[in-house]
C-alpha cells in the first residue's frame, strides 16, 4: 500500500531527530563567538542571436573568489589547479579545457525557445564552439561553483563542481527569465577530487533528454540545451566510454549544499553573502518570498526565514510531481538538492515501470533510502540540513542585522532563545512542507484520474486504491493512467464490457504473465486480475460521475491526455537509444527521441510511416528490461 500520509509519519520523526543536530548549533555558535570572527514548446516569437543575448554573471560579481586565483587574470596566467580545499569562497574561475574535435549531436528547440535564443544559432561555428567549451565570452568568465554535500546521509566534505563549468548568464529579453549556462564534461577544477572532470555519452544522453523530458511535463528541473560528442575523447569508467558535453542551465545552480559547506566550517559570512545573494539575485527580491500563512509566535520572520520557507515549499511542490509521474532521481543527496526545488543531476534516475512503492532506480541504493517512497522523506531530511544552515540567521529574527551579530555572531545570553526560535521555524516549515506535498500531490493525482474537483476522500478510496491496484497486478505505472484517459465511459456501463476493457490495462510484464507459470494458472490469475479492475473501473465511474459533466467523455479524455503523456524516457529506451548512437553511430533517433520527450503528450510525432516505431517506444517495456537499474558510474 503507498498512501503518502504514511510517509509523513517517518518524514516527522526525521524532522524530530534532527533537533538533537540543532541543539549542536548552540555549541558551534558559542565557537564562533569566541573566534570572532515555462513556457509551452512550438508557439514562440523568434529569439535573438547568441551575440545579441543578454549576458550577465551576477554570481562571480557578488559572491567571493577561491583566493589561490583571486582574479581572472590570475586565472588566465596560473596553470591549471589541481582539485584541493577551497575555502572562503563560492566559487574558482576557470576555463572549460578546449578539444579540438567534437559534433554537436543534437539541440533541444525547446530548450532555445526558453532561453529566447533564435533557431538556427545551432549552426553557426559560434554556438558549436561555445557548447563544446571551446569559447567564452573573456568578459563573463567562466567559473566553477565550491559545495558540499550529504551523500546517502552522511557528511561528505567539500565537493563543488568537478566537471560541470558555468559559462555566463543570459536573460531572455522577452520574458526576462535569467539562466546560467553551464557545460558538463568540461575538463577537471579545484572540485574534481580523484575524478577526470570528464562525462561519457551513456550519462550525457541520458542527462539530456530527461532533462527537456521532466521540463515538458511541467516538472521543476535544470534543462538542456544541447549535446555535443567529443570524438577523440575517452573516460575509464567500468569500460573505456566516448565523452560527451551537456550545455544545460538554470536559474540557478545552487544547492542545499552550497549552504552545508559554509555551515560545517562555521563560515557564517559566506552563509550570509550566499543567502543574500539567494533572495536578491535567485528569487528576485524578498518581496517575492511568501509570509507563512500562520502567526510566528517569536515575532515576524526575517528575509532569511522567509528564503528558508519558500525553498521549502518549492521542493515540497517538485517532489509532489515526482510521486505523481513516477520519476525517481536515485541519489538525493543534499548537493543534488536544488534552493529553487528543480530536479537536479540526473544519474541513476528512472520513471517508475510496473509500479513498486520499495523501487529504488540506483544500483548501489542497498538500503533502499532513494526509493519512490522515501522521496518526500529524504527531501524533507534535506531541508532540515538546509534549516540547520540557515539556524543562525532565521534563529535571530528581527536582530538579525545588528552590526554586533554580523561582526561576531551571536552572543551566550541569546543562545537558547535563538536555538528555540529556530527549532519552531523549522518544525513550522514540515507542516507546510506536508501540507504542501500532500495537497500537490492530490491536485495532480485528481487531474490524471480526469477528476476536476478535489475530495479528501480521493486519496483513501481512489488514489491508494489505484496504486494497490497497480501493485498487485503489476501495471505499468504511466501506461495505466494514459489508457485510462482513452476509455469511453460507455465500456464501463455494465460488467461484461468493464471486464472486456480491463485487458486494456494488462502488459507482458503484468503479474500473471510471469515466466514459468503454468498456462491453466496463468488463465485463472488472468481472469481474477480482469475482475479486480472491472470492480476498480466501476468506482472509478462512479466518482466521475459525481461531478457535473462529469461522465462527458470528450471533455474528460481530452483533460487526461493532456496530463497523461503517452511517452516516457524509460530506462530501457534510453538504453536503447544510448546503443543506437554509441555502437551504430545513428544520429536522427536522437532529435526524434528528444521530439518525443519535449511533447510528450501527442498521440504521434511523425509521419505515419514512423507510427509504428513510436509506438514501440511508448509500449511495454520489454520484459527483461522492467525495473532496470543503473549505477552510479558516469
Ligand atoms: N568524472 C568526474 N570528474 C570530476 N568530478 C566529478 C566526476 N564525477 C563526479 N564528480 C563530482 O562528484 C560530485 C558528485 O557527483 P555527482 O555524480 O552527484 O554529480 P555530477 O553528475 O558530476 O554533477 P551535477 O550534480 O552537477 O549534475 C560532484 O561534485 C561532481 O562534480
Amino acid at each position: 500500500m503507498y498512501p503518502p500520509q504514511h510517509i509523513f509519519q517517518q518524514a516527522q520523526h526525521q524532522a524530530s531527530r534532527a533537533l538533537p543536530r540543532l541543539l549542536l548549533l548552540s555549541r558551534n555558535i558559542s565557537t564562533l563567538m569566541s573566534t570572532s570572527s515555462n513556457l509551452p514548446w512550438g508557439d514562440v516569437p523568434p529569439g535573438v542571436s547568441l551575440t545579441e543575448l543578454p549576458k550577465s554573471n551576477s554570481f562571480t560579481a557578488r559572491l567571493p573568489p577561491d583566493p589561490n586565483i583571486p582574479t581572472v587574470k590570475d586565472a588566465e596566467s596560473k596553470p591549471r589547479p589541481t582539485p584541493g580545499l577551497v575555502k572562503n569562497a563560492a566559487f574558482t574561475w576557470i576555463k572549460p579545457e578546449q578539444t579540438a574535435e567534437y559534433e554537436l549531436l543534437a539541440i533541444s528547440p525547446a530548450a532555445f525557445d526558453s532561453l529566447g535564443l533564435k533557431r538556427g544559432e545551432e549552426e553557426t561555428d559560434d554556438f558549436k564552439a561555445l557548447v563544446s567549451g571551446n569559447k567564452i565570452y573573456q568578459e563573463h568568465y567562466p567559473w566553477a561553483q565550491c559545495y558540499g554535500g550529504y551523500q546517502f546521509g552522511h557528511w561528505a566534505g567539500q565537493l563543488g563542481d568537478g566537471r560541470a563549468i558555468s559559462l555566463f548568464e543570459s536573460t531572455n529579453p522577452r520574458t526576462k527569465v535569467r539562466y546560467e549556462w553551464q557545460l558538463k564534461g568540461a575538463g577537471t577544477t579545484p572540485y574534481s577530487r580523484f575524478a577526470d572532470g570528464k562525462a561519457v555519452l551513456r550519462s550525457s544522453i541520458r542527462e539530456f533528454i530527461v532533462s527537456e523530458a521532466l521540463n515538458a511535463l511541467n516538472i521543476p528541473t535544470t534543462r538542456a540545451l544541447s549535446l555535443t560528442l567529443l570524438t577523440q575523447k575517452k573516460a575509464q569508467r567500468e569500460v573505456v566510454e566516448p565523452c560527451a558535453i551537456v550545455c544545460r542551465f538554470a536559474q540557478s545552480w545552487i544547492r542545499v549544499g552550497t549552504f552545508d559547506l559554509p555551515y560545517t566550517r562555521n563560515d557564517r559570512n559566506l552563509t550570509r553573502k550566499l543567502a543574500d545573494y539567494t533572495i536578491e539575485e535567485v528569487y528576485g527580491g524578498v518581496e517575492n518570498l511568501v509570509e507563512p500563512r500562520e502567526t510566528e509566535p517569536d515575532g515576524p520572520p526575517n528575509k532569511y526565514e522567509l528564503l528558508y520557507r519558500e525553498i521549502v515549499r518549492r521542493n515540497a511542490k517538485t517532489v509532489a510531481y515526482w510521486q505523481a509521474y513516477g520519476f525517481m532521481n536515485g541519489v538525493l543527496n543534499t548537493d543534488n538538492t536544488s534552493i529553487l526545488g528543480l530536479s537536479l543531476d540526473f544519474g541513476p534516475f528512472s520513471f517508475m515501470d510496473n509500479f513498486d512503492p520499495s523501487f529504488t532506480p540506483n544500483h548501489d541504493d542497498e538500503s533502499l533510502r532513494y526509493s519512490y517512497r522515501n522521496q518526500p522523506t529524504i527531501i524533507w531530511w534535506n531541508m532540515v540540513r538546509l534549516g540547520e544552515a540557515l539556524a543562525e540567521l532565521f534563529g535571530m529574527g528581527s536582530r538579525v542585522d545588528e552590526e554586533n551579530f554580523i561582526k561576531a555572531g551571536i552572543e551566550q545570553d541569546d543562545v537558547e532563545q535563538l536555538t528555540k526560535r529556530a527549532e519552531g521555524i523549522i518544525d513550522r516549515a514540515g507542516e507546510e512542507y506536508k501540507d504542501i506535498f500532500i495537497s500537490e500531490y492530490k491536485r495532480l493525482m485528481s487531474l490524471r484520474l480526469g477528476f476536476q474537483t478535489i475530495r479528501d476522500t480521493d486519496m483513501d478510496e481512489m488514489f491508494s486504491t489505484t496504486l494497490d491496484l497497480m501493485e498487485k497486478l503489476g501495471l505499468d505505472f504511466n501506461h495505466f493512467f494514459r489508457r485510462l484517459s482513452h476509455l469511453p465511459i460507455s465500456v464501463m456501463q455494465n460488467e461484461d464490457s468493464r471486464a472486456r476493457s480491463a485487458e486494456h490495462f494488462f502488459n507482458s510484464n503484468s503479474s500473471f504473465n510471469m515466466p514459468g507459470m503454468q498456462e491453466k494458472h496463468k488463465a485463472d490469475e488472468k481472469e481474477k486480475a480482469k475482475q479486480e479492475i472491472a470492480e476498480w473501473l466501476r468506482k472509478w465511474r462512479e466518482r466521475l460521475a459525481m461531478e457535473d459533466g462529469g461522465l462527458n467523455d470528450e471533455r474528460r479524455q481530452m483533460e487526461m491526455k493532456r496530463v497523461n503523456p503517452k511517452f516516457l524516457p524509460k530506462n530501457w529506451v534510453l538504453d536503447e537509444l544510448i546503443q543506437r548512437v554509441q555502437r551504430n553511430g545513428e544520429r536522427d533517433v536522437l532529435q526524434k527521441v528528444l521530439d518525443m520527450a519535449i511533447r510528450p503528450f501527442e498521440d504521434h510525432w511523425g509521419p505515419q510511416s514512423e507510427w509504428q516505431e513510436e509506438d514501440r517506444l511508448c509500449g511495454d517495456v520489454p520484459p527483461q528490461d522492467v525495473g532496470m537499474q543503473c549505477s552510479c558510474s558516469s
